[in-house]
């Protein structure tokens, strides 16, 4: 069920009017529904429910807001980081070190020495030079760090090529056939406790096919393993799940991917995490935005221009990415738009020769499938601010992040004396 929905001509997120969250903290601003997080928790974790105690990691880096993280700490979910960051945002949410794995391809000393210190769950290593590193610092602190390591097994994930991270060339992992090697000459050393293999092929994927064929891959390297000697008692399957960002864009439901997980790891005998982000966190936030005004160059469409830009929602610059355009009040009319922000870039561009709802200056209007990917990857680029977020709940609604304006940022900055 969408808990973005039209009720008397205006849509509302929940029981809440976006007119009032715009009059109430002004635009662009992202806003959550907390009913959607919780049934996009409860659905995954459904999917999963042939599976013997899944470990249910978030994604944080799809959505670090920390009230975001409090509602899936309170589903029982547990965290996937990928920076310091994330780590101190995933303990400060209430998530237990134990529930917390670190996954990334370029964790600084600092961050080891954090992961260690803090106690998380698992590292997932992502290659040896990385796994001596960390041997060495679990050695001076006296610890023992948890480890998976993280293979890259050469699959093409089908989707695009910036959030594609399973394939030879990409930077992730160990290559599957130096795996076996790596993680013998990882087990031997003193600090670390070799547990498991993790894999992650990429992100907003449609297929199953490709998934399915990493994690055969997987299965293969842990009877590898264990042929050898080794032990292996976990394993990482990632995240990826894709979501639709346009209407009847039909995607492999958490049930589908679920029923494939529990047909290709059956009788690995490990226990299973998975690291979901977009899937949670992506259908349940929008982008509220105000159309500033229109205007016409030449004979085509009318340009609509927004208060929110390539700054705020980066996606549709950076991967060319599509978000559904809705009128928060449709009159009923139509027409075909550009739609683009007032930053200096032609890339400023949300959607190009679009049918929309006819929007005119002052009227709101909403990106849709802005919940992942959305508020985290904003810059202050033409200095503008960073855009609040707000956490809708049944009738009411909470500021969850601060609107931070330009002079604040300015205030971070110094001109030196000598200047
Ligand atoms: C290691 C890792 N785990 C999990 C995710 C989450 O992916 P998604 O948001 O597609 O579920 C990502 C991002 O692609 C990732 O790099
Ligand atoms: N930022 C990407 C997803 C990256 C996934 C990173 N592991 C997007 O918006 O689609």
């Amino acid at each position: 069920m969408d808990h973005f929905q039209l009720k008397n001509g205006v849509l509302h997120a929940e029981d809440v009017p976006l007119s009032a969250i715009a009059e109430a903290v002004g635009t662009p601003v992202y806003v959550y529904s907390r009913a959607t997080l919780v049934r996009h928790a409860r659905v995954f974790r459904e999917g999963l429910s042939a599976l013997d105690q899944p470990h249910l990691a978030f994604a944080v880096k799809a959505n670090p807001n920390l009230a975001v993280l409090s509602v899936l700490q309170k589903e029982g979910y547990g965290a996937d980081v990928v920076s310091g960051g994330e780590l101190t945002r995933a303990l400060a949410a209430g998530m237990a070190p134990a529930d917390v794995v670190f996954s990334g391809v370029g964790k600084t000393h600092a961050e080891l020495v954090q992961g260690l210190e803090s106690g998380i769950g698992q590292f997932n290593i992502e290659s040896e030079e990385e796994g001596y590193e960390l041997a060495a610092i679990a050695r001076r602190l006296g610890k023992t760090a948890a480890c998976a390591l993280r293979v890259n097994p050469d699959v093409d994930a089908r989707t695009h090529e910036k959030i594609s991270t399973g394939k030879r060339e990409n930077k992730f992992g160990v290559p599957l056939d130096r795996a076996g090697a790596i993680y013998a000459a990882l087990a031997a050393e003193d600090g670390l406790d070799m547990r498991g293999v993790a894999v992650h092929i990429g992100s907003q994927l449609g297929d199953l096919e490709p998934l399915e064929s990493a994690f055969t891959k997987l299965g293969a390297l842990i009877a590898e393993l264990r042929a050898a000697g080794l032990s292996v008692t976990h394993a990482d399957l990632g995240g990826g799940l894709g979501v639709p960002y346009k209407p009847g864009e039909v995607m492999p439901s958490p049930a589908d991917y679920g029923a494939m997980v529990a047909r290709v790891t059956s009788g690995w005998d490990v226990r299973l995490t998975f690291e979901p982000g977009r899937v949670i966190a992506g259908n349940a936030g929008i982008l509220l935005t105000r159309v500033i005004r229109s205007k016409r160059s030449g004979n085509g469409p009318p340009f609509v221009i927004v208060d929110a830009a390539m700054n705020d929602l980066a996606r549709p610059a950076m991967y060319g990415a599509w978000h559904d355009i809705e009128a928060v009040a449709p009159n009923g009319n139509r027409m075909t738009s550009h739609v683009v922000g007032p930053i200096c870039e032609t890339g400023d561009t949300f959607a190009m020769d679009r049918e929309i709802d006819a929007l005119a200056a002052g009227d709101l209007a909403v990106f849709r499938t802005a919940g992942a990917y959305g508020a985290t990857m904003a810059s202050s680029y033409n200095s503008r601010g960073f855009v609040p977020e707000v956490l809708v709940d049944g009738d009411r609604f909470a500021v969850v992040a601060d609107r931070i304006p330009a002079d604040a940022i300015m205030d971070a900055e110094r001109v030196p004396d000598w200047l």
